[in-house]
């Protein structure tokens, strides 16, 4: 994303000239001839510069810097001030200025400021996003590992998620993490003491256990009216597509009146799909269409090979200690034949191999089924080149930290090709600031 200009001045022509100015160098420019306008569009999330003139009729330049520092007091704002004009300046730096350009002053020095301004601003953003997540992973409870993006996104999600009653739908195949994101979200919640019930939806006796669960909290009052009282605080529904036909109904009507009558429960539903296929069945439609349930991605460890290696350590950190043994010794070699193996069972099937690896060490590699390199049994040859290209650019962005500029030069792009391709792989440069 390009970083935002709000750009204020009353001087039609100035607007125009620093604007073109700001625009060549990719930024995202909104001029505004008044300081009032720009003040309703500012939010404490406002990710990027605001540049305003001192002088202007109506609100004036320090009015306007004082009641945008009361919507968030660590926004990087840029005065401009008439020539001489120091008292002026050193005024807007009491106040909380980022910096003052005094007029006239060189484009260079402009684009200095500016960059120096929207790198701090950035810096603000990414610490308060990381103290959020910071407090909900040093809670108590299990800790969803890993440092691809698709995983950072997740944590940041939940960093928002974990103390509301939003219904989650989690997608992802088998062993990649579902029932760990729920276990996750209860333990975070707003009442981790009170029970987290689980149902495998696609469990011999799923029926009758759904059945039971509706008969056990259903309470008829008066006539035909019903009422729930849940003993629960999360209800977790596993293999939620599963779902034996003939309950399909019953179980609808069940989250549905669950999700609207009583918001102290969470409802968290997972299904072994990618969210495209969801239409496609009845249940899953409504849940997902209907109910407002939001949705979460896991995608499957051959789709995070960078986080091989750091979730094998952790796991065989864990087993070691367990069993009371010092951990063994991990060469190179042993990390790139994890990356390189396929893990159709996932992160599962790592912690399992994890788990005999700590007991038999090298030995464990001749018990490990070979899937082989490949991705997945089925995966074609575009996503096969999709895998690859994602790989390339994060391997790129990883080395150059995300600077763009230098992404692009070392893989020969134009711009807007790698925005593109970013844009398709779902791919933040934020992820890869050090
Ligand atoms: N990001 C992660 N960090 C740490 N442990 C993980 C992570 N993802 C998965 N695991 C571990 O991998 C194992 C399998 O995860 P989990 O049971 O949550 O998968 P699932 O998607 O619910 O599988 P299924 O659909 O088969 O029930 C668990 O032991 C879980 O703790």
């Amino acid at each position: 994303m390009n970083t935002p200009v709000i750009f204020i001045d009353d001087e039609k022509s100035v607007r125009h000239a620093l604007g073109q100015t700001l625009e060549i160098e990719d930024y995202d420019v909104a001029l505004f001839a008044s300081a009032k306008p720009a003040l309703d569009q500012l939010t404490n999330q406002f990710p990027g510069v605001i540049i305003s003139d001192i002088n202007m009729p109506g609100m004036d330049g320090l009015t306007f810097l004082k009641q945008a520092l009361t919507l968030d007091s660590e926004l990087s704002i840029i005065m401009l001030t008439g020539h001489g004009d120091i008292s002026m300046a050193v005024e807007a730096m009491r106040l909380g200025a980022y910096d003052f350009l005094e007029k006239p002053f060189s484009t260079e020095h402009l684009l200095d400021v500016v960059k120096r301004a929207g790198e701090k601003r950035q810096l603000v953003l990414e610490n308060r996003e990381l103290r959020r997540e910071l407090e909900v992973q040093s809670g108590p409870g299990p800790r969803i590992l890993g440092n691809d993006p698709s995983i950072k996104q997740l944590r940041r999600i939940l960093s928002h998620q974990s103390k509301t009653h939003t219904p989650l739908f989690i997608h992802g195949p088998s062993g990649c993490g579902k029932s760990l994101v729920a276990r996750f979200v209860h333990d975070h919640g707003l009442q981790p003491q009170q029970p987290f019930v689980t149902i495998d939806c696609s469990a011999t006796g799923a029926e009758v256990q759904l059945r039971e669960l509706i008969a056990s909290i259903t309470e008829q009052s008066c006539g035909s009216d019903t009422k729930l009282s849940p003993y629960f605080a999360t209800l977790y529904l596993k293999h939620i597509g599963q779902t034996p036909p003939q309950i399909q109904p019953a179980l609808e009507h069940f989250i549905e009146s669950l999700c609207k009558e009583n918001k102290a429960v969470r409802v968290i539903v997972s299904a072994d799909t990618d969210n495209h296929q969801q239409s496609q069945a009845g249940l899953l439609h409504s849940l997902y269409f209907k109910l407002g349930f939001i949705s979460l991605d896991l995608p499957p460890l051959h789709k995070r090979r960078n986080d091989i290696a750091l979730l094998f350590h952790n796991f065989l950190r864990t087993d070691c200690s367990r069993f009371g043994i010092e951990p063994p010794h991990i060469d190179a070699r042993l990390e790139q034949w994890l990356i390189e193996q396929g893990w159709p069972g996932n992160v599962r099937e790592l912690r399992q191999f994890a788990e005999r690896y700590a007991l038999l060490g090298a030995k464990a590699l001749d018990t490990q089924p070979q899937h082989g390199s490949d991705q997945s049994p089925a995966a074609t040859l575009a996503v096969r080149v999709a895998d690859f290209e994602c790989k390339v650019l994060h391997d790129a962005l990883n080395r150059h930290q995300g600077r763009l500029k230098e992404v692009q030069q070392e893989l020969g792009l134009a711009r807007k090709t790698l925005y593109d391709k970013l844009r398709k792989y779902h791919i933040d440069k934020k992820d890869f600031k050090a």
